[in-house]
C-alpha cells in the first residue's frame, strides 16, 4: 500500500516502454542459451505451446490426387471427342482401383476418392445422366480438362517447411500437423509461474470484508491471463504487508518456478516491501517506467530455482488496470519469449481519433478506448470511460488501448493515433 503523500520522480531513471521490452527480451534470449528445454506432447495436449524446432512435411498433403466432387472421373481429352462414356465401376473414398481408364470410359467417384489411373477430370453428378452403364454429360465440350481434381501435394509438398521453430500451436497449426500424420510435437514446456497478491487490505472472494478492506481482483485477472498463454500457474494467495513474510514466500516460490509475479506493494509507500525483498533475494533489473498506468513495475531475478534455472520476478503495481496494462505490454512478451515464441511484443495499428485526446503527463499514456471500423473500412477510435487506474469497469467497455507519448501531448479529431487492440494481446494465437 502506498502511504506517501508526495510524488518524487526521477524521470531519468524511468525506462521507456521499448527500453523495458528490449531488456526483457534480451534476458529471455540469454535464459534460452543456458538451457535447451524441449519435450514432446501429443497433438491434443499441445494447444497454446510453442514449437521447439521447425517442422517439415514428411509426406505430401493430400497424399494422392483425388476428386473434389461426387461425380464421374474420366479422361479429360475425351470431353471434346465423345458424347457417351461407358461406366466401368465405382471408386469410393479410401479405395484404390488398378483399372486404367480409357478415353471412352468413366468411373463413378466420391469426394476425396483417389482418381483412377488415366483419369484427370471429374464431372459433377448434377451435370450427368446415367442409363444402364451409359453416361451422358450436359455441355460436355464446355467442361474444363482437369476440373474438380485436387492434385497430390497441392496443399503441402513433401519436405516443405510447414511451421518454424517458435510458432504458437493454435487450432489451425494443430490441424495442419494432424494433416501430416504427426502424433506428437516437440514443444517448449509450459512456463511455471507463481502468482501472489499483496496487501493487508486485500481479501479473497468469499470472505466477509472488514472496514478498509477490498476484494482481491488481481490474482484472478493474472491467473486467467497466464492460463490463456499456456503457463502452468500456481495460485499462492495473498501476502500481508510484512517484509519477513514476503521474503519467506518469494524465496520459497522461487525454488519451484521460473517466474514469480506479485501485484501491489511495489511503489514508494511505507508498506511497500516488494523492492527491498527483491534486492535481498536477487537483483532488480529495472523499476519504474515512463508509462501510465504502470509506472511502478519491478523486474528482476530471485536467484536460481531447484533446477538451477534463473527464476524471474515481475512486481506489478496494485491498481487493477495497471496490472492488466503492464501484463499486456511487458509480462506477456516476456512469457512468450521464455516459452520460445517467435513473436515479440504486440505492435500497434493506426486509427483516426474520433475526438480530441490530451496526454496527461510527460510519459507514454495508455487510454482505454474503443476501436471501430466504418462501412468503408476506416479505423477510428474514441477514449471510453473513466481513466483512473483502479477503475476496471472502463477496461470492460474498451477493446483497445490508445497510446500518446510525451511529444504527442494533444491529438486533434481526425489525427492518426497508435492503437493496441486487445485481440492482439488476449487472443494470444495472433501474437
Ligand atoms: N508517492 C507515490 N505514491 C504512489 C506512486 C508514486 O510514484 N509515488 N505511484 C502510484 C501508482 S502509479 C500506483 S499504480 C500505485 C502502485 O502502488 P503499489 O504497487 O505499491 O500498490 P498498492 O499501493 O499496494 O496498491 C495500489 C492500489 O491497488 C489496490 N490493490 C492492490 N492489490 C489489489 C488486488 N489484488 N486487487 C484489487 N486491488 C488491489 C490497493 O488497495 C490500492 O488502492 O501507487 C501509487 N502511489
Ligand atoms: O501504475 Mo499507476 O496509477 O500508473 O496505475
Amino acid at each position: 500500500m502506498s502511504l506517501s503523500c508526495f510524488e518524487f520522480v526521477d524521470k531519468k531513471s524511468q525506462l521507456t516502454l521499448e527500453e523495458a521490452q528490449q531488456l526483457l527480451l534480451d534476458e529471455a534470449r540469454l535464459w534460452h542459451q543456458q538451457q535447451d528445454r524441449v519435450h514432446r506432447l501429443p497433438l491434443q495436449q499441445a494447444l497454446g505451446a510453442h514449437l521447439a524446432a521447425s517442422l517439415s512435411a514428411p509426406q505430401a498433403v493430400p497424399p494422392h490426387t483425388n476428386s473434389a466432387m461426387d461425380g464421374y472421373a474420366l479422361v479429360g481429352a475425351s470431353l471434346v471427342s465423345q458424347t457417351q462414356w461407358q461406366l466401368v465401376g465405382t471408386q469410393l473414398a479410401g479405395q484404390m482401383t488398378s483399372h486404367r481408364l480409357q478415353p471412352g470410359e468413366a468411373m463413378a467417384i466420391t469426394t476425396g476418392a483417389a482418381l483412377p489411373p488415366g483419369a484427370d477430370t471429374v464431372v459433377m453428378q448434377e451435370q450427368c445422366h446415367v442409363e444402364g452403364d451409359q453416361l451422358t454429360i450436359q455441355r460436355a465440350a464446355e467442361m474444363r480438362i482437369g476440373a474438380n481434381v485436387r492434385q497430390a501435394g497441392e496443399d503441402l509438398q513433401q519436405g516443405q517447411q510447414v511451421l518454424a521453430a517458435g510458432a504458437r500451436l493454435g487450432p489451425v497449426q494443430l490441424g495442419l500437423l494432424a494433416s501430416l500424420g504427426c502424433a506428437d510435437v516437440p514443444v517448449r514446456p509450459a512456463l511455471k509461474v507463481a502468482v501472489f497478491s499483496t496487501g493487508d487490505e486485500v481479501v479473497a472472494a468469499g470472505q466477509p470484508l472488514a472496514p478498509g478492506q477490498i476484494y482481491d481482483t488481481n490474482r484472478t485477472s493474472l491467473i486467467s491471463l497466464l492460463q490463456a498463454l499456456g503457463c502452468q500457474v500456481s495460485d499462492l494467495g495473498i501476502l500481508p504487508d510484512d517484509q519477513q513474510v514476503i521474503h519467506q514466500a518469494l524465496a520459497q516460490a522461487a525454488l519451484t518456478h521460473q517466474l514469480v509475479i506479485t501485484s501491489g506493494g511495489v511503489s514508494v509507500g511505507q508498506a511497500d516491501w516488494i523492492k527491498p525483498v527483491l534486492n535481498q533475494l536477487g537483483e532488480t533489473r529495472f523499476w519504474q517506467l515512463a508509462i501510465r498506468p504502470g509506472r511502478p513495475f519491478a523486474f528482476g531475478h530471485l536467484g536460481q530455482n531447484a533446477s538451477g534455472e534463473t527464476c524471474f520476478f515481475a512486481g506489478l503495481p496494485g491498481n487493477p488496470v495497471a496490472v492488466m496494462v503492464t501484463f499486456m505490454l511487458l509480462v506477456q512478451p516476456l512469457i512468450l519469449a521464455l516459452q520460445g515464441a517467435e513473436a515479440g511484443a504486440a505492435t500497434p495499428v493506426h486509427a483516426q481519433a474520433e475526438e480530441e485526446i490530451k496526454s496527461r503527463l510527460g510519459r507514454s499514456d495508455f487510454y482505454r478506448a474503443r476501436l471501430s471500423t466504418s462501412p468503408t473500412g476506416q479505423l477510428s477510435v474514441r477514449v471510453v470511460g473513466e481513466q483512473g487506474s483502479g477503475r476496471l469497469s472502463s477496461m470492460h467497455e474498451a477493446n483497445c488501448l490508445v497510446r500518446l507519448d510525451e511529444q504527442e501531448a494533444l491529438k486533434a479529431r481526425g489525427d492518426s493515433v497508435r492503437v493496441y487492440p486487445f485481440a492482439g494481446f488476449l487472443a494470444g494465437y495472433l501474437a
